[in-house]
């Protein structure tokens, strides 16, 4: 088994890099923001406050991540719900046998998210760290937004990433950060073409 470990900040495009990295290798793809995604978005539906510990965990204990493809996890109510779950440790903890055993599948997995380098496969042969500055990181949501044809204000974007990413890098439990062994990869420059070419030559020399 072969795990490559893709963490990064929200709309990094760790999203789009591990994809096309999984195509690649023909390794297994999970988004596993979409696990916190759809705990966040069940305890809204239920009338709930995502920061309530006890409502959270029922339904982290609950998701079906058989389900993970409702249109609804990618919107930006169940993006901010899914950070606020995602400071409660038993949550994580709940979340954690799933993307273990999906870590597993032959002939290999390809996860991204916010820990998966640091505390899921901390023993992850290949590990990257996508980033790009936060302004760069809004204009490619809102045109993603808008090409979906939802309305989008480029300041709200950016001040809902901002709020992202301070609880995501400052919560107790697995705080988003780089594992020691990670290369960071910053495409605020970079096409996303020119990431992958770059993504892939840094997985090509950890797995040799
Ligand atoms: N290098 C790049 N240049 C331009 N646009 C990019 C680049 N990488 C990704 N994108 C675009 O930016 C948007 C966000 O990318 P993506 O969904 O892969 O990010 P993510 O980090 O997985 O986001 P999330 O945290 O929401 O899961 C997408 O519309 C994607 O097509
Ligand atoms: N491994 C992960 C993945 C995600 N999160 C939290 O979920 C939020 C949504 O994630 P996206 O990747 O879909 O943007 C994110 O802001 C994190 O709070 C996480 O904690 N760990």
């Amino acid at each position: 088994m072969t795990v490559i470990a893709v963490d990064g900040p929200a709309a990094s495009g760790k999203g789009t890099l591990a994809r096309k990295l999984a195509a690649h290798f023909g390794y297994d793809y999970l988004d596993t923001g979409k696990l916190y995604r759809a705990v966040g978005l069940a305890v809204l539906n239920a009338g709930q406050d995502p920061s309530d510990a006890d409502a959270a965990l029922a339904a982290a204990q609950s998701i079906d991540p058989a389900r993970l493809d409702d249109p609804a996890l990618s919107g930006d109510d169940a993006a901010a719900a899914a950070s606020k779950v995602a400071a409660i440790g038993p949550v994580r903890a709940a979340l954690k046998d799933f993307q273990l055993a999906f870590a597993g599948r032959e002939p290999g997995a390809v996860l991204d998210g916010r820990d998966i380098g640091t505390v899921i496969c901390p023993d992850a042969p290949a590990k990257l760290f996508v980033t790009a500055t936060v302004e760069v990181r809004a204009e490619r949501r809102h045109k993603e937004l808008l090409s979906r044809g939802e309305d989008s204000i480029y300041a709200r974007v950016l001040q809902e990433l901002k709020e992202r990413d301070e609880r995501d890098t400052s919560r107790a439990d697995a705080p988003l950060r780089p594992a020691d062994d990670a290369q960071v990869l910053d495409t605020s420059a970079m096409t996303i073409e020119e990431a992958f070419a770059e993504a892939l030559k840094i997985v090509e020399g950890r797995l040799a």
